[in-house]
């Protein structure tokens, strides 16, 4: 993921990542000088040009790759959200099903905010970063003896702030994990809103036991996390203070040009805490943006699919729709139960209105399913006209249905160009359903979406039908509609998609309506019976 952004923002990057270091090596530059003037009993004017020109060099290279650095962050953050819509809205519908919304949200949101962060944190580390290697350069030249004595404290430093730092990214990522239950927690609040204020005791446990208890595992993980690292930064610190006093007070001794030399180490040691600082702080930023990008790049990897997008709708009509001992397995790996549906045999053929019925859990909304092409059986075969449907023209296949399953969604508008007619039509269906004195369609958009459940539905029939593909599937639609609107549904709205050569397959447990099916499919256990 980051090197995907890297690779694609390399030239900006690149441009940005120079002017963080020229913005650095400026800095230090000037810290050098004010040593010289220091040391020295008088101060030419051209030293002072010099020292100007440095601060504002310094300026500049630093104004400029910080404000490349936050275009590349919000050009990203956009680019970043474009790819993983793009990939949610090609992902197997089965694996969105099994990862859930809240994965898929925590993406969008957190781990991409995450991810860009990574734009702020890289001026930072390369300037602190330049900065303290210019630092170490000129400690070098200032007196190579004494600098050979900060290695070993380099490297003690270095070894404490590994030690540190991979116990800090464990508690990182477990609270990234947690954070997405976190967020699963978070829906239940907005969508269990009823159930919540109607019972106490239920509303009590989820606040305290589930929502309290994941807020509080997220606040722990992360706390325990950046503690760690901000112990590490600090004994980074007190490192170069106690190296300090080792230099001043122990190592010196008389060495040649001592006050020179001294006040150089002590100039550019103290000059050097805050940058350091920033390097260390900066690092587990770096860390956050990894787990970040770990999370993302997991969530899209099983978003892959082997399908073919379609460019057009076939041309050709219906002839026939027939599964060939289709099967479909839900498997539950905590449990380690599964269930199947299938073998299952059958035909459909235009204008012909069938009835899938049977008890609940008998698998009539899978079979649906399997038959619209959001499910690729797992074994068996689907033909479209006698044609094989695989992985190249599967997404071909799909375009022939509309459906309203009982957890459809309604968009705000028909996501169709603006086609006057369309308005006409869907305002005669919802005037047929008596939805018209409550919402309209209005240049293929729908005036308001604030509906009863079972006018939601009517308008999800009317956007079903404005589609007009060769097959419509209904679940278990007409469970919310008052009798007058279900006999309209199931004597009137049915008789004519029949008339106009539709193929109709209506999930139902409505036994009053069965004698308008052509035929009955009842299921049982997931087998046709
Ligand atoms: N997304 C899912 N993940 C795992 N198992 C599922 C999923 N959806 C359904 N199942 C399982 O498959 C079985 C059949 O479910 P399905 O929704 O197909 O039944 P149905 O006949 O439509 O039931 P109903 O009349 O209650 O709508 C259920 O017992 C359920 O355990």
């Amino acid at each position: 993921m980051l090197s995907f952004l890297i690779r694609r923002f390399r030239g900006a990057l690149l441009a940005a990542a120079i002017a963080s270091v020229i913005s650095g090596s400026c800095s230090v530059f000037l810290v050098s000088q004010i040593n010289v003037v220091l040391a020295a009993q008088t101060t030419a004017p051209l030293q002072g040009l010099k020292f100007a020109l440095s601060a504002v060099a310094a300026m500049c290279a630093h104004m400029f790759s910080a404000m490349l650095f936050q275009n590349l962050r919000q050009r990203a953050g956009a680019e970043l959200r474009e790819y993983i819509s793009g990939q949610v809205m090609q992902a197997p519908f089965r694996y969105l099903e099994r990862v859930g919304s809240a994965s898929v949200q925590s993406a969008l949101s957190e781990h991409t905010a995450s991810v860009t962060q990574f734009f702020v944190s890289v001026p930072a580390l390369l300037t602190s970063g330049a900065i303290v290697v210019g630092c170490l350069i000129y400690l070098m030249v200032l007196s190579p003896r004494i600098f050979l004595v900060t290695l070993p404290f380099v490297a003690l430093g270095a070894f404490g702030y590994h030690l540190a730092h991979l116990k800090a990214i464990n508690y990182l990522r477990s609270g990234t994990a947690e954070q997405e239950r976190l967020f699963e927690h978070f829906r239940s609040l907005t969508e269990g809103a009823k159930e919540l204020r109607l019972n106490r005791a239920k509303r009590r446990f989820f606040s305290d036991s589930v929502l309290s208890r994941s807020i509080e595992s997220v606040r722990r993980q992360r706390t325990v996390g950046m503690s760690l690292f901000v112990a590490a930064s600090s004994w980074g610190n007190f490192l170069i203070y106690a190296f300090l006093g080792l230099v001043l007070f122990v190592i010196a001794g008389d060495i040649p040009d001592r006050a020179r030399v001294l006040t150089g180490f002590a100039l550019v040691m103290v000059y050097m805490v805050g940058p350091l600082q920033a390097l260390l702080v900066s690092i587990p930023n770096a860390n956050l943006v990894k787990v970040a990008a770990e999370r993302i790049e997991a969530l899209v990897r099983g978003m892959k699919s082997t399908e073919l997008e379609v460019t057009a709708v076939s041309e050709g009509a219906l002839r026939s729709i027939e599964l060939q001992s289709i099967r479909h397995r839900y498997h539950d790996p905590q449990s380690n139960e599964s269930f199947h549906v299938g073998p299952i045999d059958l035909r459909f053929a235009p204008g012909e209105v069938t009835f899938l019925v049977g008890g609940n859990g008998s698998g009539k909304t899978t079979l649906a399913k399997v038959l619209v092409g959001l499910y690729p059986p797992e074994a068996g075969a689907i033909l479209l006209n006698d044609e094989l449907i695989d992985d190249a023209n599967r997404d071909r296949y799909r375009q022939q249905f509309s459906a309203v399953f009982s957890d459809f969604h309604l968009f705000d508008s028909l996501l169709e160009q603006r086609r006057p007619e369309l308005d006409e039509r869907g305002n005669r269906l919802l005037a047929r359903l008596q939805l018209l004195h409550k919402v309209q369609l209005r240049e293929g958009a729908f005036t308001t979406r604030s509906l009863s459940h079972g006018q939601r539905k009517r308008l999800a029939l009317v956007v079903a039908c404005l589609e007009d593909r060769p097959v419509l599937v209904f679940d278990e639609w007409a469970a919310d509609q008052d009798p007058g609107f279900k006999n309209i549904f199931y004597r009137e709205v049915l008789a004519e998609l029949r008339e106009e050569g539709k193929s109709v397959v209506v999930i139902s447990h409505d036994d009053r309506y069965f004698d308008v099916a052509d035929r009955i499919v009842r299921l049982e256990n997931g087998l046709v019976v």
